[in-house]
């Protein structure tokens, strides 16, 4: 169990970028995204954002074969201070001061990281406070080999490896847990993220046309339902000259397992109320956070 109690959960706006002409040009997708990361910093009328969300590999094109050219030193290791004035990372830099410009909490889509130690790569999701410090990171921890005949095969596991910790991070109104895309297959993570206190769970990912249509949603509500929380996936636009076709349609589900909203394949911005009263009612009405049988598979209880 984590050692600090969680926030107490208050309401907020979480705010997704599924972000569009995301190209071979690094230097153009981090001008983009920043310029959208802007546009959602402003809100609308009646909200304003908290945490603010970019997809999965917004700075590199999606394909195994595109993240050693686009991987870069972060070296962020959780609990450490980190000094983002001496990182060689492009993509921090920029990332740190959107979040402290905007004032706002950045989950920093994620990026191909090189350990400069290890020299693996890694698909990596930062995660930067109102004040832009790096408060967070998250390495994908289950790699995207998937082989479907006729339809997709992708084998992240050629040029990555697989992270090997669970990550959350505290705001002042929740605890948010993290994953990345195909993380969501494995219900063991989000369950952890849970059992942590997290109260919602945000995933940036990039399903893709054929998984996409069967599993996005139905995965999104399952670990809602399973762990009764908010959670929230962000894609790429889709975009059908680049080599992966992103499913597109991020979204942001609630503690009873109910679609609160929903991106087309465009690019958008979707703001969302995130409201505590749900979270609490769910668990009151339907304790199964309370009943579960740790005496019957103890094996499932860290
Ligand atoms: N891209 C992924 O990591 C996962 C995915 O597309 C899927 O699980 O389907």
């Amino acid at each position: 169990m984590a050692s600090v109690a969680p926030p107490v959960f208050k309401p907020f706006t979480l705010t997704l970028i599924q972000l569009g002409s995301i190209g071979s040009d690094k230097a153009a997708n981090l001008q983009h995204a920043r310029e959208m990361i802007a546009k959602a910093a402003k809100g609308n009328s009646d909200k304003k954002p908290r945490v603010v969300v970019l997809p999965e590999c917004f700075n590199s094109p999606y394909g195994f074969v595109h993240f050693p050219a686009y991987a870069e030193n972060i070296g962020h290791t959780a609990g450490k201070e980190y000094d983002i004035q001496a990182s060689v990372s492009e993509s921090v830099k920029m990332l740190s001061s959107a979040a402290k410009e905007e004032g706002i909490w950045l989950i920093g889509g994620s990026i191909p990281e090189r350990d400069a130690e290890t020299n693996n790569v890694y698909n990596t999701c930062t995660v930067y406070s109102p004040t832009g410090a790096l408060v967070a990171s998250h390495r994908k921890v289950h790699l995207f080999d998937i082989d479907i005949p006729g339809k997709i095969t992708f084998k992240e596991s050629e040029t990555l490896t697989g992270g090997t910790t669970t990550n959350y991070f505290d705001t002042e109104f929740a605890r948010i847990g993290l994953g990345l895309c195909y993380d969501v297959r494995f219900p063991e993570l989000a369950m952890i993220a849970a059992r942590r206190g997290c109260h919602a769970i945000v995933y940036p990912g990039a399903f893709n046309l054929t998984t996409g249509p069967l599993h996005w949603e139905l995965l999104q509500r399952a670990r809602a339902n399973d762990n009764q929380v908010f959670f929230s996936m962000c894609s790429p636009a889709r975009d059908m000259t680049s080599g992966y076709h992103a499913w597109g349609h991020s979204m942001v589900v609630d503690p009873y397992a109910r679609v609160l909203a929903e991106a087309d394949e465009n690019e958008a911005i979707l703001h969302v109320d995130i409201d505590p009263e749900p979270f609490h009612e769910v668990r009151a009405g339907i304790p199964v956070t309370k009943q579960r049988r740790f005496d019957v598979y103890p094996d499932v209880s860290a």
